[in-house]
């Protein structure tokens, strides 16, 4: 999996108030909006766009306008909710489709309880957004969920990924060629042994909504 660690010191300062234990849920919000915009042009450089004409008040002008299909967002439930807004911000003409899946914290096997997505895929440029990428169990069933449907290229967008994350994304998608790729924030050091990132952020979904 092509992976970008974005070193920006904006990226570093918001990140290091969104890990700060004393951060209050109004505050992780909008540093989770803040964080994904500009996690966001990075994660769109390959954007597909198609050239076009404009007429300025002085002369026609060369551009381009993103293809159709339009990309797909989707964001997974619950704590990939936090980065929704920040990415159709961007990207403003893209769909939205969801995944609900929640990690047995026995288990740490990922469990899809709710899919509204586009049938057909095909052609569709993905991102997928969830703050955090641990096991990678959610990711990769994710992911595989949307190659399914057709989906041809997938970028993930996470606030935090970590080793044991990636090299199971690798794993799974190892030979498969299929094109994907992640962009985030930073690379952690490990997991612990409650599968949690470290040094982390927490649970992400509570930090966002409050624990349920
Ligand atoms: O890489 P993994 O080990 O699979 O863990 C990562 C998943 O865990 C968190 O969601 P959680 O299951 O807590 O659900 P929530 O968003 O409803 O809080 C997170 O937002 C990811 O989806
Ligand atoms: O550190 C972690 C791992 C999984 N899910 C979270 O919200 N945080
Ligand atoms: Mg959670």
């Amino acid at each position: 999996m092509e992976t970008l660690v974005v070193d920006h010191p904006l990226v570093a300062h918001k990140l290091t108030v969104l890990r700060d234990v004393n951060t209050d849920s109004p505050t992780f919000r909008r540093l989770a909006d803040e964080l994904v915009t500009l996690l966001a042009y990075e994660a769109t450089r390959q954007v597909r766009t198609t050239d076009v004409t404009v007429n300025t008040p002085v002369a026609p002008a060369r551009g381009v306008r993103l293809a159709q299909p339009y990309p797909l967002v989707v964001p997974i439930l619950r704590a990939g909710l936090g980065m929704l807004d920040g990415m159709t911000r961007l990207l403003p003409t893209a769909e939205v489709g969801f995944l609900g899946m929640i990690r047995n914290e026995s288990t740490l096997k990922a469990e899809t309880y709710a899919t509204r997505l586009p049938d057909d895929l095909s052609g569709r440029q993905v991102y997928v957004v969830d703050p955090m990428l641990a096991t990678g169990g959610t990711l990769a069933a994710a992911i595989e969920f949307l190659f399914e449907r057709g989906a041809d290229d997938v970028t993930a967008l996470c606030l935090l990924a970590a080793p044991e994350g990636i090299a199971y994304m690798d794993e799974v998608f190892a030979g498969t060629g299929r094109p994907i790729r992640l962009v985030t924030a930073a690379l952690d050091e490990r997991l612990n042994e409650h599968g949690y990132i470290v040094p982390g952020l927490g649970d992400a979904g509570d930090r966002l909504y409050g624990v349920v």
